[in-house]
């Protein structure tokens, strides 16, 4: 992959959930070293999105392309490209009865052969870039939501992966705490030249860390700009979303889901 090619390419892209089109006409370029936030109301299709980044929903049409090259569907191909991406999911998925460290040690256990003393080594220096290293032996209920975030967001790193995806890393979380994850963000993104891409509807704490940032409503991207140009948008959907106003352009009578396929 060439230093230009965009970490992350979709083109005309089409996503179909329980038979229904969520999202449609994506086109999506995200840029080598960029944070990117992705937001949107409830039921927009935000997680619909990274679904197709992580290779979990094929397209219905369309193209996907991360880390240069096509999400491939096959099982084998797949697991490949997921070493690539460090993913932190909503809520922290920590294995309670490990402790901080033995939680971030997983992804390396599982995916490399290194030698223990290695893997602990690896393990602090992940701790340490989330300002944690002295929380290594505690267990996740000896830490507060924040720091159990951190410790989860040092765990998506273990495997250096160049593209980070978080999904609502902020939930849950008080204003003090969230400030300090957002620029953590920020920061990892900068120092270990990183890529970040960032679904949330916590818009006055992300814009602030993101250089660019995408709306998605009424099945579409509605904005695509700086946070600048975000806040600065006449257009009254971008408005009523940012404003959190109930009554608008954007619909908020979605279909229900008809089938669980997930
Ligand atoms: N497994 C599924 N089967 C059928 N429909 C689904 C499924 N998952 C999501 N949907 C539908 O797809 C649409 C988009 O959902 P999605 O979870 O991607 O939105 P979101 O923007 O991430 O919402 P939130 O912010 O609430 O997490 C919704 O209408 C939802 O009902």
């Amino acid at each position: 992959m060439s230093s230009d090619t965009p970490i992350v390419r979709l083109t005309d892209l089409r996503l179909s959930r329980g038979g229904r089109d969520v999202l449609r006409g994506i086109h999506l370029t995200v840029p080598r070293g960029s944070i990117v936030a992705v937001l949107g109301p409830s039921g927009s299709g935000k997680s619909t999105l990274l679904s197709a980044l992580t290779g979990e929903l094929a397209p219905a049409s369309g193209r996907v392309e991360v880390l240069g090259r096509d999400v491939p569907q096959r099982s084998r191909a797949l697991l490949e490209l997921r070493k690539g991406l460090g993913v932190l999911l909503q809520g922290n998925g920590l294995l309670t009865d490990l402790t901080a460290a033995e939680n971030v040690a997983l992804p390396l256990r599982a995916h490399t052969d290194l030698p223990d003393a290695v893997i602990r080594r690896l393990v602090l220096m992940k701790l340490h870039a989330v300002g944690l290293r002295a929380a290594a032996d505690a267990y996740p209920r000896e830490l507060s939501g924040g720091m159990a975030r951190r410790v989860a967001l040092a765990r998506a790193l273990a495997l250096d992966p160049p593209l980070m995806i978080y999904d609502e890393p902020l939930t849950g979380l008080d204003p003090i705490a969230s400030g300090v994850v957002m620029s953590l963000v920020r920061r990892l993104n900068d120092t270990l030249g990183l890529t970040s891409i960032v679904v949330t509807h916590h818009v006055h704490e992300t814009l602030p860390v993101a250089d660019h940032a995408i709306v998605i409503a009424n099945g579409g991207i509605v904005f695509s700009g700086t946070p600048e140009q975000l806040e600065a948008s006449a257009d009254p959907l971008v408005q009523q979303f940012l404003r959190g106003q109930p009554d608008g352009p954007i619909a908020f009578d979605a279909a229900p889901r008809a089938t669980e396929v997930a």
